[in-house]
């Protein structure tokens, strides 16, 4: 048997002539680069990479080395388009991101709609966020609320994006993709839940409970103590609270907040019911107008990607490359294709980042359905 030094001293020939093999060929890939500048050729060839990587795999016989060539050349291709993209932004000729810097956020005569009732949880959110919320209205659904931005009539709308204990509102990121409007800032605001039931009743008259799917699944442990009460879904809390206070049945109780117990003038028959003491729900503040802060520090993006063994892999080294630090990820199925997903990524940076914007350009060349939510 061979000594060790003797294999190892045998590998770091190898690898002296793969490291020089390397240069050669990113050299090459850079004049690859030239000819797309000049003929504006798209940076990736998804037709040709098939090919490449159908050519080089059946070079190699053993299962085990054909699978490693395979995911060898993926990853040079891969190198080798992010040094293509960066050339592309060094000499100014990328897509320009369509969103303007704006030094502060518009606050003059703006009107500002929330889904819900008085005492909605989204209006304390509004409230935390904007100084000035005397022009403000609410809506029925979410959906109502992104339609207002759409067609004009609000100038911001604000919708829970994530509960602490119960996790996405998957409805709003999916409206996110929905609608081109777009995220300028967020609240996070503490929700703490009381079981709220008509003057005069008690928690032993209890049979139904009113409110919001996000807040019945918050307070899932204390709803479990009480099995026997019938649990109904309401579009939002505030308006369990008024159904509550407008039937006047003491069998009835509605989870909501303190504020919405003095609005509709109910009895907090319980409070801080929910499982998690630090219960808390991110709100994301939506506009029309493709707009950013100059100090903007977090990114939202959304794409699709093929089904494919590898492919989030590919979209995620993006960030890798280009040292981006991703804080979350998400992912909603597409719907008409069966077990295909969109992926919602937040990441810290601001558009006017090279960083970021070397980042987005490869994402949005590799990805299907790129869509850039916010920076904020
Ligand atoms: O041949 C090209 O068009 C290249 O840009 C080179 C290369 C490669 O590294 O082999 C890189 C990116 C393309 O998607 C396809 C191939």
């Amino acid at each position: 048997m061979k000594d060790l030094k003797e294999i190892r001293a045998e590998i770091d020939s190898v690898d002296k002539e793969l490291v020089s093999l390397y240069e050669k060929r990113m050299a090459l890939t850079e004049q690859v680069a030239d000819y797309k500048l000049s003929t504006g050729k798209k940076v990736f060839d998804k037709a040709r990479e098939e090919e490449k990587l159908e050519k080089v795999t059946s070079m190699v016989d053993d299962p085990f080395l054909k699978r490693g060539t395979r995911e060898l050349f993926e990853h040079l291709m891969s190198m080798s388009r992010k040094r293509q993209y960066q050339k592309l932004a060094e000499k100014g000729i990328m897509e320009p991101i369509p969103f303007e810097e704006v030094a502060a956020l518009p606050d003059k005569n703006i009107r500002i709609v929330y889904q819900g009732e008085e005492g909605a949880y989204s209006q304390m959110a509004m409230q935390q966020f904007f100084h000035d919320t005397t022009n403000s209205y609410h809506v029925q659904t979410w959906r109502d609320a992104m339609e207002a931005i759409a067609k004009g009539e609000a100038d911001y709308a604000v919708l829970p994006i994530e509960n602490s204990s119960a996790g996405i509102v998957s409805e709003n990121y999916d409206l996110l993709v929905e609608y081109d409007n777009c995220i300028v800032g967020e609240q996070i605001i503490p929700i703490d839940h009381c079981l709220l039931g008509t003057k005069g009743s008690k928690l032993s008259d209890i049979e139904q409970v009113y409110s919001h799917p996000q807040a019945l699944m918050q307070c899932g442990r204390y709803l479990d103590e009480h099995r026997n009460w019938e649990k109904h879904s309401f579009k939002n809390t505030a308006m369990a609270a008024k159904k509550v206070k407008e039937d006047g049945l003491l069998r009835q109780a509605a989870i909501a907040s303190r504020l919405t117990a003095d609005i509709y003038r109910l009895d907090i028959l319980d409070e801080h019911i929910q499982d998690n003491s630090n219960n808390c729900t991110k709100f994301v503040i939506v506009t029309g107008r493709k707009i950013f802060l100059k100090n903007a520090g977090k990114i939202s993006i959304c794409f699709e990607i093929p089904h494919e063994s590898g492919s989030l892999y590919h979209m995620l080294s993006h960030f890798i490359f280009n040292d981006l630090n991703m804080n979350k990820i998400e992912s909603r199925p597409l719907g008409e294709r069966n077990w295909e997903y969109r992926f919602f990524i937040d990441f810290e940076g601001n558009l006017n980042e090279s960083a970021v914007k070397n980042a987005l350009h490869g994402i949005k060349e590799e990805a299907e359905n790129f869509k850039i939510l916010g920076n904020y």
